[in-house]
C-alpha cells in the first residue's frame, strides 16, 4: 500500500501540463473496438482506470498496441470473446461502456457489473432502459449484465435522470442499430461531446452532442480515426483549487478554459483572480479566501467530480460556506478525514457546512475515494505540518503523475510505501 506524504505551507507556483480527460478516454477506448480497423487514440492520460481498461480490452482478443506513453493503437478485428472477466471490471466503473460498444458491433455482450469509486448507490437501470428500447434482451445473471439482440434498432429514448454514461452508452449502441435513434434529457458534459465527435470520425451519424437531445442515425460499420482526446477538466479544476488553497499562482496549460467555466466562477466568487487564454488559465490566490456556497449539478453545472475539492477549500475561506450535494449521495466521506486536519464541517444530509478556520494542521488521514483523496492532498498542501495520506491508489486512478506535477509547482510531496519512509520525510523535513 502507497501513501501521500506532504510537508504543507509551500503556495503552489508555476505552470502544469494537463493530461487527456479520463473520463472521455473511457468510453473513446470502448468505443474503438467497434470498428474492424485500426484507431489511434492521442492525449490518453497514463492512469490506473486507463490502463486496468486496455487490459480488459486486450483480453477479449483485441489488439492493443503502446505507440507511447499517450497514445494508443487498437483493432477490434480479432476480438473472440463477448463476455469480459470479472477480474479487470470490478474495478472500474466506465466497464459499462463495453456493453454499448459490444451489443452495437456484435449484437450481443456480457459484463459484469460494474464497479468505481463507492459514492452512492450508482445504479444503471437508464444504461439498460435504452439498452432494451433498442431492441436488446437484457438479463442480470450470475452478476453480470447479459445483452442480446437479433437486430437493434432506433428509438426514441427519454432518461429519467441525466446520466453521462447512460447517454454515452444509448449513443454508442444507438451508432450501429437501424435507423434513428433520439435520445432526450442527455447528459451535456464535454466528455459526451469527445465521444460523439470520435464515433463521428469513425463514420457515425451524430447530431446534438452537448444538448439535451442527441440524434442519431445508425450506419453498418465504423472505420478507421486518428483522434485526440479533450483536456481533462476535472485535473484541471483540481489543480486551480490547489492554487487556491495554498495562496499559490498556478496556470494550467492544454485546458479548454470553457470547459472550466463553473469551476472558474466560483474561484471568482471566492476571491480568486482567474485569467483565461486560449489553451490556459490562470488563477491567482487573493490574501484571505470569502465564502461562498455551491450545489453541484450535471453539465454546465459545477461538478460532482470537484465537490471535494472546492470543500477543502472553503475550509480555509472565511465565513461560513455550504456545499451541497445532489448527483450521489456518498460523496462527503472525506469530512471525518478533514476533520482530523482542523477544519470545521458538519454535514447534514446531502449538504456540508462548513465553518472557515485559519490552518488546517497535518494529520493522518485516507483517501475514500479518487476525489476525495485528491482533495485530501490539497488540504494537507495548504495545512501546517506533515500529513500522510492512506490509500492513494483511489488517487492513482485518475491523475497522472500526480505527485511530479505537485513537485514542480513547488509542494513538498513523496510516494512512500512503508512506515519508515513515513519516518525519514518527517525527520527531513522536521
Ligand atoms: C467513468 C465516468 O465517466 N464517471 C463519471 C460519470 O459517472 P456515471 O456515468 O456513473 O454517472 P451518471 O451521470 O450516470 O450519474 C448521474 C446520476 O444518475 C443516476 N443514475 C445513473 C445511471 C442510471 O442508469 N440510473 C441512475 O439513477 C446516478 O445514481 C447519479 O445520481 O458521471 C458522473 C457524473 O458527472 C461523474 O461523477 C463520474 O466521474
Ligand atoms: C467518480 C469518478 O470515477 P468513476 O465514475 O469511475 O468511479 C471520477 O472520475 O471522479
Amino acid at each position: 500500500m502507497e501513501q501521500y506524504v506532504i510537508k504543507g505551507g509551500n503556495p503552489l507556483v508555476g505552470e502544469v501540463d494537463i493530461a487527456g480527460a479520463k473520463n472521455a478516454a473511457l468510453a473513446i477506448l470502448s468505443a474503438a473496438i467497434m470498428t474492424d480497423e485500426t484507431i489511434l487514440i492521442e492525449n490518453l492520460p497514463d492512469v490506473r482506470d486507463i490502463n486496468v481498461l486496455l487490459e480488459a480490452i486486450s483480453e477479449i482478443g483485441a489488439q492493443v498496441e503502446r505507440v507511447d506513453k499517450s497514445t494508443v493503437k487498437i483493432n477490434g478485428s480479432t476480438i473472440g470473446n463477448l463476455s469480459v472477466d470479472y477480474e479487470f471490471i470490478k474495478k472500474i466503473r466506465a466497464s459499462y461502456y463495453l456493453l454499448g460498444a459490444l451489443l452495437g458491433k456484435y449484437k450481443h455482450a456480457e459484463v459484469p457489473l460494474p464497479g468505481g469509486c463507492n459514492i452512492g448507490s450508482r445504479p444503471i437501470d437508464q444504461h439498460l432502459k435504452g439498452f432494451r428500447a433498442l431492441g436488446a434482451e437484457v438479463d442480470i445473471l450470475h452478476g453480470a449484465i447479459v445483452a442480446r439482440a437479433e437486430n437493434l434498432h432506433g428509438s426514441h429514448i427519454f432518461l429519467d435522470v441525466v446520466s453521462v454514461g447512460a447517454t454515452i452508452n444509448i449513443m454508442m449502441a444507438a451508432s450501429m442499430a437501424a435507423g434513428r435513434t433520439i435520445i432526450e434529457n442527455a447528459a451535456r458534459e464535454p466528455h459526451v461531446v469527445d465521444v460523439a465527435n470520435f464515433l463521428n470520425s469513425m463514420g457515425a451519424n451524430i447530431k446534438g452532442a452537448g444538448t439535451d437531445v442527441i440524434r442519431i442515425r445508425g450506419v453498418e460499420t465504423l472505420h478507421r480515426t486518428e483522434y485526440s482526446i479533450i483536456p481533462d477538466q476535472i485535473e484541471a479544476g483540481t489543480f486551480m483549487f490547489a492554487a487556491a488553497a495554498t495562496g499559490g499562482d498556478v496556470t494550467v496549460r492544454n485546458v479548454i478554459p470553457k470547459h472550466l467555466e463553473a469551476t472558474t466562477a466560483k474561484l471568482e466568487e471566492i476571491g480568486c483572480e482567474v485569467e483565461e487564454f486560449d489553451d490556459a488559465v490562470r488563477v491567482r490566490a487573493p490574501h484571505t479566501l470569502h465564502r461562498t456556497h455551491v450545489k453541484t449539478l450535471p453539465y454546465p453545472g459545477y461538478p460532482t467530480d470537484m465537490q471535494p475539492q472546492i470543500a477543502v477549500t472553503l475550509a480555509l475561506a472565511e465565513g461560513t460556506s455550504i456545499v451541497t450535494e445532489s448527483i450521489f449521495e456518498n460523496r462527503f466521506k472525506y469530512a471525518d478525514e478533514l476533520s482530523r486536519m482542523g477544519a470545521n464541517i458538519k454535514v447534514e444530509g446531502n449538504s456540508a457546512i462548513i465553518d472557515g478556520v485559519k490552518k488546517l494542521t497535518g494529520a493522518r488521514v485516507s483517501a475514500p475515494d479518487l476525489r476525495a483523496g485528491a482533495a485530501l492532498v490539497i488540504a494537507g498542501l495548504a495545512a501546517e505540518g506533515v500529513t500522510v495520506v492512506d490509500d492513494i491508489v483511489y488517487i492513482q486512478r485518475g491523475y497522472e503523475n500526480f505527485e511530479e506535477k505537485l513537485r514542480s509547482l513547488g509542494a513538498e510531496i513523496e510516494r512512500v510505501s512503508s512506515e519508515k519512509e513515513i519516518q525519514k520525510f518527517r525527520l527531513r523535513v522536521g
